[in-house]
């Protein structure tokens, strides 16, 4: 799973950076990566109705680089469009769903979105699922790249400031005591380190 995620990563970088780039920044970014497997199990409550879908994991975005996921032929992993929509992810013995997560998206200055899902159960039986985290090293400071964010440093187009990895999985586990409801998004990246208008504001200020 490492290798794979390896070469997903390595694929996102060439079409985010082109050829050149991608293989430099690899290297001197995602190389002391990790990974870790979750095995899932979801047991339907005893009481559910047929015709209902019950929550099986509330609205979420991953902490990781990328999350790789297995989902049995039950399926049940849905995924928020930009409008809103929910879209089923319809299980296939032969595919693996790959997510962005929050980190990517944070050293991605925003260009690679971290997805929104969830898990519905429909049918009164368990269902399993494998999800593997690739994420940065705990204490790498989270930084997106001048080649990555563009522009020049007059025009600060940075949209989230510096941050240690580990400081960020902090954040989110105090904040996730108390379940994540089935509609509503617990806190991501963008509000533990998002540049908000009032940022550039100061900034623009103190130059
Ligand atoms: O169980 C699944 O299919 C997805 C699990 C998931 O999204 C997660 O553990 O973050
Ligand atoms: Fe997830």
């Amino acid at each position: 799973m490492s290798e794979l995620s390896k070469r997903i990563v390595q694929v996102v970088l060439m079409s985010l950076l082109g050829e050149e780039l991608d293989n430099k920044l690899y290297v001197s970014e995602f190389k002391k990566c990790h990974g870790y497997l979750r095995i899932i199990n979801y047991t339907p409550p005893g009481s559910v109705n047929r015709e209902k879908e019950v929550e099986g994991l509330g609205m979420h975005t991953d902490m990781s680089c990328i999350t790789i996921v297995y989902q049995d032929k039950f399926g049940g992993v849905q995924v928020r469009s930009k409008q809103g929509k929910w879209l089923d992810i319809k299980p296939s013995e032969e595919t693996l769903l790959v997510n962005i997560g929050d980190l990517m998206q944070a050293w991605s200055n925003g260009k690679l979105r971290s997805s929104e899902h969830r898990v519905v159960l429909r049918r009164l039986v368990n269902r399993f699922s494998l999800a593997f985290f690739w994420c940065f090293e705990d204490q790498k400071v989270i930084y997106a790249p001048n080649e990555v964010v563009g522009g020049c440093e007059e025009h600060n187009l940075r949209l989230y400031k510096p941050f240690l990895c580990a400081d960020y999985l902090k954040f989110r586990e105090i904040n996730s005591v108390g379940e994540e409801k089935f509609e509503k998004i617990g806190f991501n990246v963008k509000d533990f380190a998002g540049i908000t208008c009032s940022d550039q504001i100061t900034k623009s200020l103190k130059s």
